[in-house]
């Protein structure tokens, strides 16, 4: 697990004039599962958009696999394999399950093997090709957003708060998943959550983030580590 994926490097940026994240530091190797913690409004949500360039890097620089995408837009970034599951319902809710998938696959891993990972991870949605987004239960887009963003053979997996509104059932199945892919294809994955159990069973790494600023860090595993975590997120 040494070999770098995803480097930020003195990364800042923002909304307009005003800087959210700052002076960011963070890098996600092969297969390593990393989570970015803190409370509401530290700027978790906004480093994942920045990273994947919706939007705009202040200062400091990105690379993906040794490619540099500090200016790149988000097509060129997910051509690199990074992918996105957002926080919000960001699915087509007119559109079926299988096209939503499909739009984001425009080519780059075939449907197919989409269809391997789907029938792999969340094999309900196979019998569901067919039904309209906006026709699944919100847990159930949840898994969808995660089915897309798994299906389209990226190396780096980007998830903002997947677990928020899911049942406990559901997410205990999604430690599962992530970890059964990060083992079987060497996937990293940085995380933003405010859920701590989940973290704490998924990830590898926590960096702790307030106010857009690391504020700490350490590895998963380590009981110090955890509580205090655990301690700044409750207070
Ligand atoms: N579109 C926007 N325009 C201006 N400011 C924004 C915008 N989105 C978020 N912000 C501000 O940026 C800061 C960080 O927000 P962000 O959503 O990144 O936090 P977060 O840590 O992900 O919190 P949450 O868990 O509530 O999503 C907040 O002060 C928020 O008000």
């Amino acid at each position: 697990m040494t070999e770098a994926m995803l480097a930020v490097n003195g990364l800042s940026s923002g909304y307009g004039q005003a800087t959210v994240v700052r002076n960011l530091d963070l890098t996600i190797a092969r297969g390593e599962i990393v989570a970015v913690v803190g409370k509401n409004g530290m700027g978790k949500s906004t480093l994942l958009k920045s990273i994947m360039g919706y939007l705009p890097k202040f200062s400091g620089s990105v690379s993906m696999a040794q490619n540099a995408i500090s200016e790149s837009r988000p097509h060129q970034i997910a051509r690199l394999g990074v992918a996105y599951v957002p926080q919000e319902k960001a699915l087509f809710q007119d559109l079926t399950v299988e096209e939503n998938i499909r739009l984001a696959l425009r080519g780059s891993a075939g449907w197919n093997e989409a269809k391997a990972t789907i029938g792999r991870c969340f094999p309900f949605l196979l019998q569901r090709l067919q039904q309209k987004a906006g026709t699944l239960s919100g847990g159930e887009q949840k898994m969808l957003l995660m089915a897309r963003g798994l299906s389209v053979g990226a190396k780096v997996l980007l998830i903002d708060e997947i677990t928020e509104g899911m049942q406990p059932s559901i997410i205990s199945n999604l430690v599962n998943i992530i970890k059964t892919e990060r083992d079987r294809s060497g996937l990293g994955v940085l995380l933003v959550e405010q859920n701590i159990p989940f973290t704490r069973a998924v990830s590898d790494r926590y960096v702790l983030l307030d106010k857009g600023e690391i504020s700490g860090s350490g590895n998963t595993r380590d009981a110090d580590t955890h509580e205090k975590i655990t301690a700044h997120i409750s207070l």
